[in-house]
């Protein structure tokens, strides 16, 4: 059944950018395929380009996307399973890209936070898997076509991705968009500052990075956070970060928080392990009290920019967008702007709430208030700060994949 909805191509999103006709010249286009191995699934993108002779970058005629759950980690002690996941999903590049294009289409896979959290010999036993099934393919594999990305790489990447959707990374515009991307497992801000104090601010190299493109070099304040993603986050806040090496079994441990319902209980899996979790029923509950608990993933942590402008616009997707849907803030498909405030209404409205059935989303507390706290105590952002929220921008998808092969294809020289 996974299979046949994996060739039923109608999940693709065919994607016709704005102001753009075919040429009659059909060798122009090219194909890439990118597998986004993240820490709570994996994602294939297949992307059409049109090349256009000037010096601009490509122009994306459309992207297919398709994305299932768990993560390559979840099958850290069978690593078989991560090959059959990748030889599974393959089936829809090979539907979308023609024959013909195959040998001269690259197939790439990078890992995020879910790998770079494992130890290193168990990650490079799932990337082997990956490996073996991308040289059986009959697709063009590069050097280095599976490996571990790291983070600032990650959120250039999407930086990349954000401005070229959104028209901003040209060779005559000079105003950029900035990104928030929450993963699973880490948080990436990047943006192009306008002061040079900025830069001068941070509290190091790994802050700071460059790439060329249209004939100059851009200067990014970026920076990654490893174990600030949401889901490592509720593991520091419930306590369970370091539950696998103790010595009760996880199946006898129960692990509370003031951010869970009070009478709430039950079971949640991350990275291939189960949490029994619950709220406290005998202590406080409430937005404040839980405000104090997620703090200590955020306090001390995240470094707040010299400058964060409001008249910066940033780009907030991942957890930012789906937690802002399971709150009812926004539409799952449109997505819209949000105020800061708006997130921290919602937090107090959701840690308020009491109900005699199980609750639709138990975290919601937890993690409308962790965002609340990384978006102010964090990052330093302005309760009136307007935040974009964005799952796709013009049908593409809101994610560093598309910046990786541009990348890829055109070596922007990221350092
Ligand atoms: N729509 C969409 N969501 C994505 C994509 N990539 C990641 N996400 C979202 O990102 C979040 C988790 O990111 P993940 O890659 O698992 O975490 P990481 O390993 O910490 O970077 C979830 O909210 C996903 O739905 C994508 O290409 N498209």
């Amino acid at each position: 059944q996974v299979i046949n909805s994996l060739l039923d191509l109608s999940s693709s999103s065919r994607t016709v950018l704005p102001s753009l006709s075919r040429p009659a010249n059909y060798s122009h286009i090219f194909y890439a395929v990118m597998f986004d191995a993240g820490s709570t699934g994996t994602r294939i993108h297949v992307f059409t380009f049109i090349h256009t002779d000037s010096e601009e970058l490509p122009v994306l005629d459309n992207e297919m996307f398709y994305s299932t759950k768990p993560g390559l980690s979840a099958y850290v002690d069978i690593p078989e399973m991560a090959a059959q996941t990748v030889r599974t999903m393959l089936k829809v590049a090979k539907n979308a890209v023609p024959r013909l294009e195959w040998k001269r289409t690259p197939v790439l896979l990078r890992a995020t936070a879910g790998l770079r959290l494992l130890p290193a010999g168990k990650a490079q036993a799932l990337l082997d898997q990956v490996q073996h099934v991308f040289d059986e393919s009959p697709f063009f594999v590069p050097d280095n076509s599976v490996s571990i990305m790291n983070g600032t790489k990650e959120g250039i990447l999407a930086w990349i991705t954000m401005n070229f959707l959104t028209g901003h990374l040209r060779k005559e515009t000079k105003s950029t968009v900035g990104i928030l991307d929450l993963g699973g497992g880490s948080t990436q801000i990047t943006f192009l500052p306008k002061l040079k104090k900025t830069i001068e601010d941070v509290p190091g190299a790994d802050y700071i990075a460059r790439f060329d493109a249209l004939n100059r070099t851009f200067e990014l304040y970026s920076h990654s956070y490893l174990g600030n993603g949401q889901m490592v986050a509720r593991l520091a806040v419930l306590g369970a970060l370091d539950a696998e090496g103790s010595c009760v079994g996880l199946e006898w441990r129960v692990f509370r928080s003031s951010c869970l319902p009070k009478k709430f209980r039950g079971e949640w899996s991350f990275g291939g392990l189960t949490y029994q979790v619950s709220g406290d029923p005998d202590g406080y509950t409430g937005y404040k009290t839980c405000y104090q608990e997620v703090l200590k993933a955020v306090k001390g942590i995240i470094h707040q920019p010299f400058e964060l402008e409001d008249n910066t616009v940033f780009y907030a997707f991942s957890y930012y967008y789906d937690v802002a849907v399971d709150a009812g803030l926004i539409g799952d498909v449109h997505g819209g702007r949000l105020q800061v405030r708006d997130f921290k209404k919602k937090a107090k409205e959701a840690c308020s709430k009491t109900t005699k059935r199980p609750p639709a989303f138990p975290f919601l507390c937890m993690d409308m208030t962790y965002i609340t706290c990384l978006l102010k105590d964090g990052f330093g952002f302005k309760e009136s700060t307007v935040l974009q929220l964005s799952k796709k921008v013009n049908n593409v998808e809101s994610s560093w994949a598309l910046g990786a092969i541009l990348d890829h294809f055109y070596n922007l020289n990221i350092r």
